[in-house]
């Protein structure tokens, strides 16, 4: 595979309902500096140079997408998501022809930026089977057992956060998620379906920051983080 003229199709996993987040609304529809988050990621992915498409998984039932201003774009294609994270990610991945890359980003990541996009996307030589941004483990790590307690302390050598987006090759990740799905394989990333299949992908450094919101005390980080940025920028 030519990696350097291939096109890269942005796949955007965003039906979920944000349990955890307990909000009246989908947590991808709460707003942050008074833009919804889906906004805020759509708008990364939408004007990165090297992204040439964005198909999104929408929950079946969601009214909200639609008023938003990223609907009407060229380059974004919208499909009903599925029941997990992986039958939206599997959803969307159906929806392209051909060959290229699948850059795989959830939609309740709105801190990523442009510069840690082209690192993943430049580490396509040293990882052509792929590859995803991840930020290595800095606190020292607990298991703990049923009654609450530290049952060990896990060796945190060589332990890392996987974040997205998570960058393969696309026909082999539809192949590889959809044969793992179908043995009820628990994939909670594109990662994990390609482990299954035997590929051990890259880990590429990423931004710490680039954090995904889940509990109603990410939203204040992220908000820290975005007004961090636009000062930088
Ligand atoms: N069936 C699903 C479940 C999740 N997602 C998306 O996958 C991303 C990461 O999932 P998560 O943070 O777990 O979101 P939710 O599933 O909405 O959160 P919760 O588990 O708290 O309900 C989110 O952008 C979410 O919208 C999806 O597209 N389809
Ligand atoms: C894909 C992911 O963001 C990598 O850390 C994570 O696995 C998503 O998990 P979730 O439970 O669907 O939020």
């Amino acid at each position: 595979m030519n990696d350097f003229k291939e096109k890269i199709v942005a796949i955007v996993p965003a039906a979920g309902i944000g349990r955890r987040m307990g909000a009246d609304v989908p947590k991808q529809y709460l707003k942050i500096a008074g833009k919804p988050i889906l906004s805020l990621t759509l708008q990364v992915l939408l004007t990165h140079p090297r992204i040439d498409r964005v198909i999104l998984a929408l929950h079946p039932q969601d009214s909200y997408f639609s008023s938003l201003p990223e609907a009407r774009h060229p380059k974004l294609l919208s499909v009903v998501g599925g029941e997990e994270r992986a039958d939206s990610v599997l959803a969307c991945l159906n929806r392209v022809d051909g060959e290229g890359w699948a850059m795989v980003h959830d939609a309740a990541r709105p801190c990523l930026t442009h510069s840690d996009i082209d690192k993943l996307i430049d580490s396509r030589g040293l990882f052509p089977q792929g590859a995803i941004l991840a930020s290595p483990v800095r606190d020292t790590m607990k298991r703990g057992d049923k009654q609450g307690c530290i049952e060990q302390t896990v060796c945190r050598e060589q332990l890392w956060h996987a974040l997205t987006p998570q960058l393969f090759p696309l026909v082999s990740l539809r192949d590889n998620l959809t044969q793992a799905l179908e043995v009820k394989v628990n994939i909670t990333d594109e990662a994990s379906a390609m482990e299954w299949a035997g590929i051990a992908p890259g880990l590429v450094t990423g931004r710490a920051d680039n954090i995904k919101i889940t509990h109603p005390d990410d939203l204040r980080l992220a908000e820290l983080f975005l007004r961090q940025a636009e000062v930088e920028n």
